[in-house]
């Protein structure tokens, strides 16, 4: 239970002391200011005309809600429960490769934020950190490892099993990046984080992979990880395979089609995030959000069901928790309080999401995460 009435949650940002962004607008305004900019371009833009990268936000934009009074919402529970165990809020870290391009303790900083928040870490494959690194940095955080297959598909299993042994608690298998959306921002910029070597946290040190190295110069490194890092073969034997070899709960990210969530759980999956990669794969994709309700319908409640892509504020997140996801998770948002202030501009920028979800939880009559559901929500045509 969160009390709300501690103090207010919105005046305590009025603090001319330590001014920080309060909304997505301001926070990627600072950013564009303080980065370059490939790196920025990378992180920000979306696939091909950015359609799906506006279609994410329009989405959250078509819905509005009509409140309840007179509750008493001096209390609030935000917690939610994935695979039976607790946590306090329900909000994920995405997993979001190459951190060291926003900040030199990248993925280090974001696992120790996620620590001190209690808010669940997904790792991805292509980190600039090992994982074995983060994991000794934040002992007690709940983190989860996001799997790109390998071309070598033996490597996928080394990095899935080293993960297992590091205390990860879940694989999350991103399913919508066999291979790179076509973004023309990187085009445009002539920049490519993964040439530049930003990737090879998890690879440097799995004994699979360097073995299928010729060297260990860098630009071998680099190869290997391109050789591998695109894998347009993989179909759902490679899955079913995964699940055997795997003694975790396997997510599948990146599920929009309801036919897909349904094939899931028949392949044993144990979760779903439903999301289009932030708009980064492939453009002219639904909104997610657009996505949700229909697979939330399938999937009846048997398996937990995450939402991502165009989460920027505790609205946006209060509106897919009432469409019946059970948790979502945050991509872009903590990328940039990274940039601009390390650990804990990721801190900030959680907290700030995480306050105004309480706020909106309380003023829109609800007391709890489940309790959402029962909120009248009315979308535009
Ligand atoms: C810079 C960047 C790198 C990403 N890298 C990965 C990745 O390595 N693996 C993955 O599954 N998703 C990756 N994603 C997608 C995120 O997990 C998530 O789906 C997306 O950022 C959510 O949308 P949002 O940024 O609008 O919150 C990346 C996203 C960004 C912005
Ligand atoms: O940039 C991304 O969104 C991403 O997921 C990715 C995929 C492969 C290699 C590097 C990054």
């Amino acid at each position: 239970m969160t009390k709300t009435t501690h103090s207010d949650l919105l005046l305590k940002n009025i603090n001319a002391q330590a001014p920080f962004p309060i909304c997505f607008a301001d926070l990627e305004k600072a950013v564009a200011e303080k980065m370059e900019a490939g790196p920025f371009g990378y992180i920000r833009s979306g696939a091909g005309g950015e359609q799906t990268l506006r279609n994410n936000r329009a989405a959250f934009e078509k819905y509005s809600i009509t409140p309840r009074f007179l509750q008493d919402v001096s209390s609030i529970d935000t917690s939610i429960e994935l695979f039976g165990k607790v946590h306090p809020t329900p909000f994920l870290f995405a997993p979001v490769g190459m951190n060291k391009m926003a900040h030199d303790e990248g993925e280090l900083a974001v696992a120790r934020a996620a620590d001190q928040l209690k808010i669940p870490y997904i790792q991805s494959t292509v980190s600039s950190y090992a994982l074995e690194d983060v994991a000794q940095t934040a002992p007690t955080a709940t983190k989860w490892f996001q799997l790109y297959w390998s071309t070598n598909e033996e490597i996928a299993y080394s990095m899935a099993a080293r993960a297992e042994a590091a205390g990860f608690e879940a694989i999350v298998l991103t399913v919508d990046t066999v291979m790179l959306g076509w973004r023309e921002e990187d085009v445009r910029n002539q920049f490519s984080p993964l040439k530049l070597g930003y990737a090879r946290g998890n690879y440097m040190n799995d004994p699979v992979f360097t073995a299928s190295l010729p060297d260990d110069s860098f630009e071998s490194y680099v190869q290997g990880v391109l050789q591998n890092i695109f894998h347009p073969t993989l179909n759902w034997e490679n899955v079913r395979e995964l699940k055997r070899r795997s003694n975790l709960p396997i997510l599948l990210k990146g599920i929009l089609h309801p036919e897909d969530a349904k094939l899931a759980i028949e392949n044993g999956i144990d979760g779903i995030i439903v999301s289009n990669h932030g708009g980064r794969q492939l453009d002219g994709v639904i909104g997610s959000l657009d996505a949700l309700p229909n697979i939330v319908k399938v999937v009846n409640g048997q398996i937990p069901v995450i939402l991502d892509s165009g989460v920027y504020r505790g609205m946006d997140a209060l509106k897919a928790l009432a469409l019946g996801a059970d948790a979502v998770a945050i991509g872009r948002p903590f990328v940039y309080g990274l940039a601009l202030e390390g650990q804990q501009g990721v801190e900030k920028v959680m907290t700030n999401l995480y306050d105004e979800l309480k706020v909106s939880i309380a003023l829109a009559g609800a007391t709890s995460i489940k309790g959402l559901r029962d909120i009248t929500l009315l979308k535009d045509v």
